[in-house]
């Protein structure tokens, strides 16, 4: 047996009740096996088993008091996966199926999308089985504070350094960083990212990873001799990242017809209002139903799949994992789609990918296409630490330069290890190579 396959199997054995984290390590492994035939050095070195093996694994309970005086309990996650490239560095996720096993292949995956950035950062991932969906305001912050009372020893802006997620956005982040000074009794914001602009922030941060995503389909599609101008786009989740894809493809001339959050979609075949959207979702909490109070003339069908049924040229998956599968994507295929840009993390099954590069569908992978968010974080870092803030027009180049980096440095690995044009494969390798040698150099930890 290959020694790549041997690794695989103990992992499989190591982590039977984990699919999700199977299938990021699984996806990885695939596209290295010409990067470990050309290089013992990494077998000698038993890189694969040292780099799915998490440096640190912290789980723990956080209690909390609802609004009607009921103390309740969740269970808190936070996994230091890799620190051989700077402070462990990955958001935060509280929703209701968040285990141990969706912390590890976020944080898996964020080991690889930090690498590809360039920037000096680390892999690491948390967050809670909570539910912020219909808590009050103050149910949140009680939380988030039980939540910063144990892992807040835990981080530090040379350590670990969290940020949002799904269900994490500005309101929680400022809720973790209030409660993390008053425990640590000194002003340290390098300690998060996502922070909002009056203490500490960083311009463009809200938008990045949305616009990150655009900014590398633009790349991909222009490689190709396309662009965005009279695209049709269908995007799924009506949260962070799909409502900045929305913007930045919108501003780029393309039309975005579907949105959707975990309840179902709406579809307006003139084009999605965003200023709608955004005043639901990022205001008023509501639900993506309550566009058509103003849109009567706009479709709701329940339900999240049947979203992927509606003809567009480009899909943006930006909800969750696992979100577009193999029916899914034959019914893109069958309707023209001709590129598919990954916002959420690993919202394409393994085989709905293969099946799309198959049919030489375009395929922006995660790791490379959304990691404007987390790059922007370390921006947010930098920026932190010189206590200086760069304007709007400054981060948002630097993103872009970044982003376009990306594309060439996942496009230059495909093409050396006879990948071709498959940014899948080649964003895999530019990232392994890059954590890995720094792993050989830092010896056998
Ligand atoms: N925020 C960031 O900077 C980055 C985020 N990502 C990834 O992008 C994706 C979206 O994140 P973000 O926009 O920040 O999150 P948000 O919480 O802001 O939005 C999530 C959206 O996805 C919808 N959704 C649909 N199905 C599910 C499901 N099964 N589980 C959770 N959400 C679901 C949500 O609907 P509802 O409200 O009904 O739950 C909501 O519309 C995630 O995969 C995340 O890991 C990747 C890189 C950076
Ligand atoms: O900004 C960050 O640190 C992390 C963003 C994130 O969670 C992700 O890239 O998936």
């Amino acid at each position: 047996m290959l020694y790549i396959e041997e690794v695989f199997e103990r992992i499989k054995q190591r982590n039977a009740q984990e699919p999700e984290f199977l299938q990021a390590v699984e996806e990885v492994f695939e596209s290295l096996k010409p990067v470990m035939a050309k290089h013992p050095e990494y077998e000698a070195a038993n890189i694969l088993e040292r780099m799915t093996e998490p440096e640190r694994q912290i789980i723990f309970r956080v209690p909390w008091v609802d609004d009607q005086g009921m103390l309740r309990v969740n269970r808190g996650f936070r996994v230091q996966f890799s620190g051989a490239l700077g402070p462990y560095k990955g958001g935060l996720r509280f929703h209701p199926s968040v285990y141990i096993g969706i912390i590890k292949f976020l944080g898996f995956e964020q080991i690889f999308k930090n690498a590809l950035t360039g920037l000096p950062i680390g892999g690491g991932k948390g967050g809670s089985d909570f539910d912020p969906k219909g808590k009050s305001d103050a149910e949140v912050m009680r939380f988030c504070q039980s939540f910063m009372t144990e892992l807040y020893r835990h981080i530090g802006p040379d350590v670990d350094v969290p940020a949002g997620d799904i269900g994490v956005g500005g309101r929680e982040i400022g809720y973790l960083y209030g409660h993390f000074r008053r425990v640590r009794g000194r002003f340290e914001n390098g300690v998060l990212t996502g922070k909002g602009l009056a203490y500490g922030g960083s311009l463009v941060r809200t938008q990045a990873t949305g616009y990150g995503l655009i900014y590398f389909v633009d790349e991909m599609l222009k490689y190709h001799g396309k662009s965005l101008k009279d695209k049709r786009i269908v995007i799924s989740g009506s949260g962070n990242v799909a409502i900045y894809a929305h913007e930045k493809a919108t501003e780029l001339g393309a039309k975005v017809v579907a949105m959707s959050d975990s309840n179902g979609y709406i579809y307006h075949e003139t084009g999605i209002d965003l200023a709608k959207v955004k005043q639901l979702k990022e205001v008023e909490r509501k639900r993506i139903k309550a566009y058509l109070d103003d849109y009567p003339e706009a479709t709701y069908v329940e339900g999240q799949k049947a979203i992927w049924s509606i003809p567009c040229d480009i899909a943006l998956p930006c909800a969750a994992q696992n979100d577009i599968d193999y029916d899914d994507a034959a019914k893109l295929v069958s309707n023209g789609v001709i590129a598919i840009g990954e916002g959420a993390n690993m919202p394409c099954t393994n085989d709905a990918v293969k099946y799309f590069l198959e049919k030489d569908v375009l395929v922006a992978p995660a790791k490379a296409a959304n990691a404007g968010g987390v790059a922007t974080s370390a921006l947010e870092m930098s920026q932190n630490s010189m206590r200086y803030a760069w304007t709007f027009e400054e981060v948002d180049a630097k993103l872009k330069d970044i982003m376009v980096n990306i594309h060439q440095n996942a496009y230059t690995a495909a093409m050396k290890y006879d990948y071709g044009y498959n940014l899948v494969a080649g964003a895999n390798i530019a990232a392994f190579l890059k954590v890995s040698d720094a792993m050989m150099a830092q010896g056998d930890y």
